[in-house]
């Protein structure tokens, strides 16, 4: 995949960070919501950058890997958390109605297709790629060569059918088994031992954890040296495929990208490594808890704004900083400046 990254408008966040400065505040003192408007407008090539509309995509695929007893839950629960999704039981439909922004859900590998609940506003596909085999990552390769394209491609058929208008592309996973698989990729690209880039995912025990750390172990050694799409293809998953496909995507059409927990950060490294400059067009959510998060945030040179202790996925904690996204968006746009409001600014007697 070779996504082309759009230049950054240095204009326009020049105007932004001017404006910025002039508006009734201490210089500054908007801390990190400045920065966020004024990355928005180099993105959006306006001054005044906005952050809706704003759409979620959810990939769900399940993991062959699970068969290891990396994970307490059953693949079971994948399915089963799709048709949650659709009825508006699960924390990102229930952040997404709450925050108004519209959620689809696409199937790219779940194993028991899910039974869908009809009716209006629920956005589900299942992309074909979802109906190919997927292997344990330990000992084979997770997808084919030509199945990884098409998850790939999947991910960048749903940004292709999001409105223009759409600013800030919010994207989530569900897959039993994927902090493994996001492990393991995360430890190819950053050349870091199994056991730096494993953490607890959903609540293994000490034995679950020394399971995940051998099966990332074998991954690894069975891997090395491997590039960032081989990593994908080899140890990832096709949810994690489909999300840099999206992605990759949704930035060439200039849409910012709120980056969830640890594993899409994993799927967002393996974008940058990919295209570099991608990062570019990401802000970062949350530190997830989960124990490998760090050093993939730290690898994408990226602060989050929040770090609540969240280790859900499913893009609940992009969910949870839209309103953040939002505040910086419209104390940008609305605040006024010194000279509307008539307040003196600094060095002005
Ligand atoms: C009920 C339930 C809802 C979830 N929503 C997201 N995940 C999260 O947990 C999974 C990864 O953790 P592990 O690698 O330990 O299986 C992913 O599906 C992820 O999105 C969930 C997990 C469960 C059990
Ligand atoms: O941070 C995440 O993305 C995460 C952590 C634990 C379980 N599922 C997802």
């Amino acid at each position: 995949m070779s996504a082309r990254i759009p230049e950054l408008d240095q204009a326009a966040a020049r105007s932004a960070r001017d404006r910025q400065s002039r508006l009734t505040k201490p210089a500054g003192s908007l801390g990190m919501l400045e920065e966020v408007a004024v990355k928005l407008a180099a993105l959006q090539g306006t001054p005044l950058p906005r952050s809706r509309p704003a759409a979620a995509l959810l990939f769900a695929a399940d993991h062959a890997v699970t068969r290891h007893g990396v994970s307490p839950y059953p693949s079971a629960v994948t399915a089963a958390m799709v048709e949650n999704f659709l009825r508006g039981g699960a924390a990102s439909s229930v952040l997404c109605r709450q925050l108004g922004v519209p959620l689809r859900v696409v199937d790219v590998g779940v194993m028991r297709p899910p039974a869908l609940p009809s009716g209006e506003g629920i956005c589900f596909r299942r992309d074909p790629v979802a109906d190919e085999p997927g292997g344990d990552l330990r000992v084979e390769d997770a997808m084919s060569e030509a199945t990884f394209r098409r998850a790939l491609a999947a991910g960048a058929t749903e940004v292709d059918a999001l409105p223009d208008e759409v600013r800030l592309v919010v994207l989530g996973e569900m897959g039993i088994g994927n902090t493994t698989a996001a492990a393991a990729v995360a430890a190819l690209l950053l050349g870091r031992k199994a056991e730096e880039m494993v953490g607890r995912g959903t609540g293994v025990d000490d034995a679950g954890l020394a399971r995940k750390v051998e099966v990332v172990g074998d991954a690894v050694r069975r891997l090395e040296g491997a590039g960032p799409e081989r990593a994908l293809q080899s140890a990832g998953g096709r949810e994690l495929a489909a999300l840099v496909g999206a992605a990759g995507r949704a930035i060439e059409r200039r849409k910012a990208i709120l980056v969830d927990g640890f594993i899409v950060s994993v799927a967002m490294l393996a974008l940058e490594r990919m295209a570099p400059g991608a990062r570019e067009w990401m802000v970062f959510a949350h530190r997830s808890a989960e124990a490998g998060h760090r050093h993939v945030l730290e690898a994408l040179g990226a602060r989050p704004l929040l770090d609540l202790g969240l280790r859900l996925g499913e893009g609940s904690g992009a969910l949870t900083a839209l309103p953040l996204v939002d505040a910086a968006c419209a104390l940008h746009a609305n605040m006024a400046t010194f000279e509307e409001a008539g307040v003196p600014d600094k060095g002005r007697g």
